[in-house]
């Protein structure tokens, strides 16, 4: 019996992976590491808070490999996700939305999250 190639039903493997989806997914997923940054940046001040042998025991976890690889991460993301924020205000004016332009707006994002982190940690981070 032969079988007819029937419309299939799109998914992950079958949609073509473009530039703005990827983005669209990486937001999110950004806003959700987010949480867990502020968590962080949370048990710091409360550590401060309880005193001074609580916060060095916290900022030796935070300065070792580890710690720095998590906490450069979770400012890539933080300016990851307010980059994406001003891509959706961009739009929020109706403009930007025609496909070259979407796909620039979105490389661009990229771009400018990994400048900017790179920026912050360069200053406050490796010179300071
Ligand atoms: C610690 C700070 C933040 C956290 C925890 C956070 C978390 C999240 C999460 C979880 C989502 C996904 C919601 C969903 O898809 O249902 C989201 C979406 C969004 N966030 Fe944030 N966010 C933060 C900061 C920001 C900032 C600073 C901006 C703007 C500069 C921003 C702009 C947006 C926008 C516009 C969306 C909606 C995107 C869409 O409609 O697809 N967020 N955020």
């Amino acid at each position: 019996m032969s079988v007819r190639a029937r419309p299939t039903s799109p998914h992950l493997q079958i949609y073509r992976w473009t530039v703005t989806m990827a983005m669209s997914i990486i937001h999110r997923a950004t806003g959700i590491a987010n949480y867990g940054g502020m968590a962080l940046l949370a048990i710091w001040l409360v550590a401060a808070a309880i005193g001074q042998d609580a916060l060095t025991s916290v900022n030796y976890i935070y300065g070792s490999w580890f710690g720095q690889l998590v906490l450069f991460g979770f400012t890539w993301s933080l300016v990851h996700h307010m980059c994406g924020g001003l891509r959706h205000f961009v739009w929020d004016f109706a403009v930007m939305m025609e496909p070259g332009q979407r796909d620039k707006m979105a490389w661009a994002t990229l771009g400018a999250s990994v400048a900017i982190t790179l920026l912050i940690w360069t200053v406050f981070v490796w010179m300071a």
